[in-house]
């Protein structure tokens, strides 16, 4: 999702979308789902080693799977009803969010993003370390981004809206506490300068083998966590090439995040996960394709920024959902970052 108000032009999608990884909540499992033949082939065993063992609790799953198959169906035109009425009829807490500006970044940030410090993985490394950052090893890392300020300023805007009687969609169905800042209708403005002007330099030269100069489209949520409500969130990979996650708050404990083996790398596991704490206005990049789980939180409440930026030019090449070579279907809004060939995504954050 990239777009201005005025110029809604066609995304895309991979037509996975529509039948792949399917999250059952219940049985921590992601599943496919193109009819009941195939599903019962490919799952039943499998929910029934994970506690599924009843004739009613596999009807219950199923009926599960069905109407997730039929919200992703409506998605699009669900999304795009919400997001114009968003632009119509919400009413911001604070109306600055809406365009980034250089208060809002952390001054160590500032330091970190100078020309002279980006000339070479190496200096920027070094620079962020001096900054306040970190380099976790398998290419994760974390430096302080926005000032304590922003944070609270976008916490505090996120739950005016929550509390709105505006509907809104679950960003995806692993969260189910989260809300879209694309659909909400803030990212446009607040992150495409973030991305374009602050992050891509960085991250071009942290990842260059995941289109981390290329990114050309983004979709950004925000995810909280509660102890009475979801407490954490299950291993999985990011739709995106490179993710970022920001910590918006502190009044929590636990909630760490665990990074694992890449997708489709196997034999590459490491023992030892990389675990990254949480801390109110740092950001953590990594590729998102690697593996990675939230720790349950023992106290408070954990509210984090996340934006899985995307790069058309590596996705295009093969759908990180399915696998395979994308089979692209338009959709009015909120595409994946898919194009047709040799075009880029409809709005570059470029
Ligand atoms: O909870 C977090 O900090 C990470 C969330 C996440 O990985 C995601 O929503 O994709
Ligand atoms: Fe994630």
């Amino acid at each position: 999702m990239c777009q201005t108000q005025a110029a809604l032009r066609a995304e895309y999608v991979c037509s996975c979308f529509f039948t792949r990884q399917i999250f059952i909540k219940k049985y921590g499992l992601h599943v496919t789902f193109e009819n009941e033949a195939q599903f019962e082939r490919e799952f039943r065993q499998g929910l029934r080693f994970r506690g599924c063992s009843t004739d009613k609790q596999y009807a219950d799953v199923l009926l599960e799977v069905k109407a997730e198959q039929e919200r992703r169906k409506n998605y699009h035109t669900t999304f795009l009803s919400n997001y114009l009425r968003n632009q119509e009829s919400y009413s911001y807490v604070h109306p600055e969010l809406k365009q980034l500006q250089r208060k809002f970044l952390d001054a160590r940030f500032l330091d970190i993003s100078q020309d002279r410090n980006l000339q070479s993985p190496e200096t920027l490394l070094q620079t962020l370390t001096n900054n306040g950052g970190f380099d976790h090893g398998e290419q994760v890392y974390s430096f302080p981004l926005f000032t304590p300020e922003f944070c609270n300023h976008l916490a505090e805007e996120i739950t005016h809206f929550r509390e709105s009687t505006l509907k809104r969609s679950l960003p995806n169905t692993m969260n189910s506490e989260g809300v879209s800042l694309d659909e909400m209708g803030l990212s446009y403005t607040l992150l495409t300068s973030l991305i374009q002007d602050y992050l891509q330099p960085i991250t071009k030269l942290l990842f260059p083998a995941w289109g981390g100069g290329t990114l050309d489209s983004f979709k950004s949520f925000v995810v909280c966590y509660e102890v009475d409500k979801q407490q954490a969130l299950s291993k999985h990979f990011d739709n995106a090439e490179v993710s970022m996650s920001v910590c918006l708050n502190s009044e929590f404990e636990g909630g760490d995040l665990q990074l694992g083996e890449m997708l489709g790398e196997a034999g590459s596991q490491w023992l030892e996960p990389v675990q990254v704490k949480q801390k109110k206005g740092h950001c953590i990049l990594h590729r998102s394709r690697q593996f990675h789980s939230a720790d349950p939180i023992s106290r408070g409440k954990r509210i984090n920024m996340i934006v899985w930026m995307r790069s058309s030019s590596v996705r295009n090449l093969i759908c990180p959902m399915c696998g395979q070579a994308p089979d692209i279907r338009e959709v009015p809004i909120a595409g994946d970052g898919f194009t047709p060939s040799n075009t880029t995504a409809a709005c570059a954050c470029v």
